[in-house]
């Protein structure tokens, strides 16, 4: 700007002279200046970025085309550079794809798929190789051979960044040991100072990548992994957008393109979960907004001063005395079935009575004569036009709808509002329906909170009364509920594309109808089983919890949030938890701080949860894992460079859910511990001082001495197992002691002499010289059971006892 303003002559012409050095930018060119945006921003980072782009790019042609990935990752010393080489065992990618595939930016196959995959935008390979070329100058190289394809493909080219297209430098055919698959190699400005953020990618891949072989060899490490399943994830489906997830601006562009003439086409075919049920309730949501519902009022009774018979008769002329009385009379009958009547009602009904008519008399009841008599049968229901003539002198031109309306209003407000209130709104209401320019009165929602709300205040105002908010919705609740949706078909498609405030009612309608959750088959959770073992290989803890919630949507795309702790055991225990964050089953390595995920893990009160968190927010302390998996068809991620997860509401609630869920586990987890501990802590205290108390109270007793561990088992609650000897037979007794059923097993080890058994269900079997007694068993709460078997003399023991935390046991044994 600053030069501009020196350089630029004065006044005039000003805009002309920037004209000049206006111009469109290349996508390639506008990349090229801010690499950051997708991830290049240093050597260290690029050098991940583009292992992870790689890495991305061939699990997802792997999974796609259904083969067991096996990745190779290499980074080499290159003179000043590094070489970057990742090859897949993919399916390959055909000739004339690779130049656009890895030499221009936005070319991809994902970015119209609503599916889960890695990849989403079509920039990540060839922003990689715009990286490398920038900054080493050199061409990438390219191999791939499709699968059953004779040779090999190759390629070394950049891309040209003022068109954004490929340069292809060299093509050729080759020979690769690889049956099918791709391998790019990428010489770079780099260095090796996010060592650990490159193996921490490799290494979480590898966890949520069970069916992949992952290798990586760089300058001084190398690490394999190996794959744990042949089970690739399920195969997705790709879906059509979900009609709660659209915005308006792509609804218009969905309309304009499709092949659809009606709406209700239209809905069923460009989106999922629409069919015919749910098409008719976005259609009917549609009416109600774009036509608006026609009032319903209570028929006048006959002696009333409008007169509906005699309205009708006025209004049908030359169809002969008979005729036409029986017409009037017939309709007015007819109108006493009704509780209350809209005008297409009344319509409908006056058709049906004139047809009936015409058959009978013979005569003729054209369409001006059936609109004249619905429109003077009209204006007597709601006592307008000429039925104040017809009504005499007194009569006032809203009295019916006044009353009509007071029933309304009174019914829907408290007791508490006083008689002349109601009387106030209701009258003041009468005339804004009365009068309305669309006699059929025909509104909207909007139209009719806009009566109630001018009416209301101006009771509020001239009344002095109160009519509140809740009051007020609920008038407008009862009225409209009461008014009936228009017959009228609804415009279409191209009328609708054409008209921007037909579109946005559509688009209300469709978020307005219950539509069931688009179907989840497009995404591939890791589900919580797997989540589990993943951390249970990484993390040697003490306890593991995961979860997998249920589908949302967001936008249109379905997600699903999973979660998952490591708590206690190797997991270090200095310092703040580790929070590893997912999507699409790739780590998100870099931005931590700017990701929802990180946010909702510090908004959640892990005090109750009973960790340790200062001042009661952000990242608890301890020794927890934190993991975080968020599958979508789309994920929202803050930047192009797929770092951080937007904070959406929606995704951040069901963050919020995944990670109590696991929390919960945790809480009982801990919570039981804290139990357990302090029962060990006091029947450590106990055992000391109980066999002081036993040895003073027999030395005062002169009695021999007292059996403390049935005494410790019985004030502490707990199960005692307990073996009596009596010549050779041997009998294990369980005395359960706590207040609920106790399921034990027990192992007796015996050595020296072979037991025989007397009783019970146990089994007996050898092995190297000793016998394994097992029984389990099941005593209830106050109850004891007994394993009996013979044993000689020489008999040596070795008892242990499973099924029960190891504090609720005491062994007599
Ligand atoms: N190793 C590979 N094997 C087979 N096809 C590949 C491979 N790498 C890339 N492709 C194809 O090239 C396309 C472009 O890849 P690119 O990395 O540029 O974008 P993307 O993965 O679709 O999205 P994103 O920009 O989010 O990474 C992919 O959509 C895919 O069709």
């Amino acid at each position: 700007m600053t030069s501009h303003q020196s350089q630029l002559g004065e006044g005039e012409g000003i805009a002309e002279e920037l004209a000049e050095s206006q111009r469109s930018i290349s996508i390639a060119e506008f990349f090229e200046k801010n690499k950051h945006m997708l991830g290049f921003d240093s050597g260290a980072r690029g050098l991940v970025t583009a292992v992870k782009e790689a890495v991305d790019n061939a699990l997802d042609a792997c999974e796609e085309a259904g083969i067991a990935p096996d990745i190779y990752v290499e980074i080499q010393e290159a003179g000043d550079y590094y070489r970057l080489i990742v090859e897949d065992n993919g399916p390959g990618i055909t000739k004339e794809q690779i130049p656009k595939v890895f030499g221009k930016l936005l070319y991809g196959s994902r970015f119209h798929a609503r599916e889960q995959s890695r990849g989403q935008q079509g920039i990540g390979i060839s922003a990689a190789v715009l990286y490398s070329q920038l900054t080493s100058g050199k061409p990438a190289k390219i191999t791939s051979r499709t699968k059953g394809g004779v040779d090999a493909e190759y390629f070394e080219l950049i891309i040209d960044t003022d068109t954004n297209e490929p340069e292809i430098d060299v093509e050729e055919t080759t020979t690769w040991e690889r049956p099918h698959g791709t391998r790019i190699e990428m010489e770079m400005e780099a260095n090796m100072r996010a060592r650990n953020q490159l193996h921490d990618y490799i290494k979480h891949t590898a966890v949520v990548n069970p069916h992949a072989r992952i290798e990586l060899r760089e300058p001084s490490e190398h690490m394999k992994y190996e794959r744990v399943t042949d089970t690739l994830p399920a195969e997705t489906e790709e879906i059509r957008p979900h009609p709660h997830g659209v915005e308006l601006g792509t609804l218009i562009k969905m309309l304009d393109a499709t092949d659809s003439y009606s709406v209700s086409g239209f809905l069923q075919n460009e989106f999922t979960r629409v069919g015919g049920k749910t098409s008719d309730s976005v259609i009917d949501n549609f009416r109600d907004r774009h036509f608006g519902r026609e009032m319903s009022w209570t028929p006048p009774e006959s002696h009333e001063p409008a007169d509906v018979a005699r309205a009708l008769d006025a209004a049908v002329a030359n169809k002969g005395a008979d005729a036409t009385a029986e017409f009037a009379d017939r309709v007015e009958d007819a109108l006493d079935g009704y509780d209350r009547v809209a005008h297409h009602e009344v319509a409908d009904l006056i058709d049906d009575v004139a047809d009936d008519i015409e058959d009978k008399y013979d005569v003729t009841f054209g369409s001006t004569v059936r609109e004249n008599a619905v429109e003077a049968g009209w204006a007597a229901i709601v006592g307008t036009g000429d039925h104040a003539e017809l009504g005499g002198e007194d009569a006032d031109e809203h009295e019916h709808l006044r009353s009509d309306l007071y029933a309304v209003v009174d019914e829907v407000t408290t007791t508490q509002k006083d008689d002349a209130t109601i009387q106030g709104v209701a009258d003041r209401l009468a005339p804004k329906f009365g009068d309305a320019d669309d006699s059929r009165h025909r509104f909207t929602r909007d139209e009719v909170r806009e009566f109630v709300r001018r009416a209301a205040d101006a009771t509020e105002e001239y009344d002095d009364a109160t009519f509140g908010e809740t009051a007020r919705e609920n008038v407008v609740e009862a009225l409209w509920e009461r008014a009936r949706r228009v017959p009228d078909d609804p415009p279409n498609v191209a009328e609708i594309a054409g008209d921007r405030d037909a579109s946005s009612e559509l688009l209300d309608a469709m978020r307005e109808t219950d539509i069931i959750a688009p179907p989840t088959d497009c995404l591939s959770p890791i589900e919580s089983d797997l989540i589990e073992e993943g951390l249970r290989k990484e993390y040697d803890a003490d306890f593991y919890a995961a979860s997998t919630r249920d589908a949302s949507v967001h936008g249109g795309d379905p997600f699903i949030v999973e979660a998952g702790l490591a708590y206690g055991g190797d997991v270090e225990a200095e310092g703040k938890a580790e929070v590893m964050r997912f999507a699409n089953r790739v780590p998100l390595v870099y931005q931590r701080g700017a990701c929802a995920t990180t946010d909702v893990v510090k908004d959640i009160n892990w005090r109750n949860y009973n960790l340790d968190q200062p001042g009661g927010s952000g990242i608890p302390n301890g020794p927890v894992v934190v993991m975080v998996h968020v599958a979508s068809t789309n994920v929202p991620f803050t930047s192009e460079s797929k770092d951080a997860v937007a904070n959406v509401p929606e995704l951040e609630s069901e963050i919020e859910l995944a990670m109590r869920e696991a929390a919960r586990e945790l809480k009982s987890f801990l919570k039981k511990r804290r139990s357990m501990q302090q029962r060990r802590e006091k029947q450590d205290k106990l055992a000391t001082i109980l066999p002081e108390m036993a040895e003073k109270l027999s030395a005062v007793t002169d009695n021999d001495d007292l059996d403390i561990d049935d005494t410790l088992a019985r004030i502490m609650n707990n199960v005692l197992v307990e073996r009596k000897r009596d010549g050779d037979t041997v009998q294990l007794v369980v005395e359960n002691n706590s207040d609920r059923a106790a399921d034990v097993e027990i192992t007796d080890i015996v050595a020296g002499s072979e037991p025989v058994l007397a009783n019970g269900d146990a089994s007996v079997v050898e092995m190297d010289g000793e016998w394994f007694v097992k029984w389990s068993t099941s005593v209830s709460a106050g109850d004891e059971a007994t394993l009996e078997y013979d044993a000689g003399a020489d008999a040596e023991f070795d008892i242990s006892v499973d099924g029960l935390e190891e504090e609720r046991v005491t062994i007599d044994a």
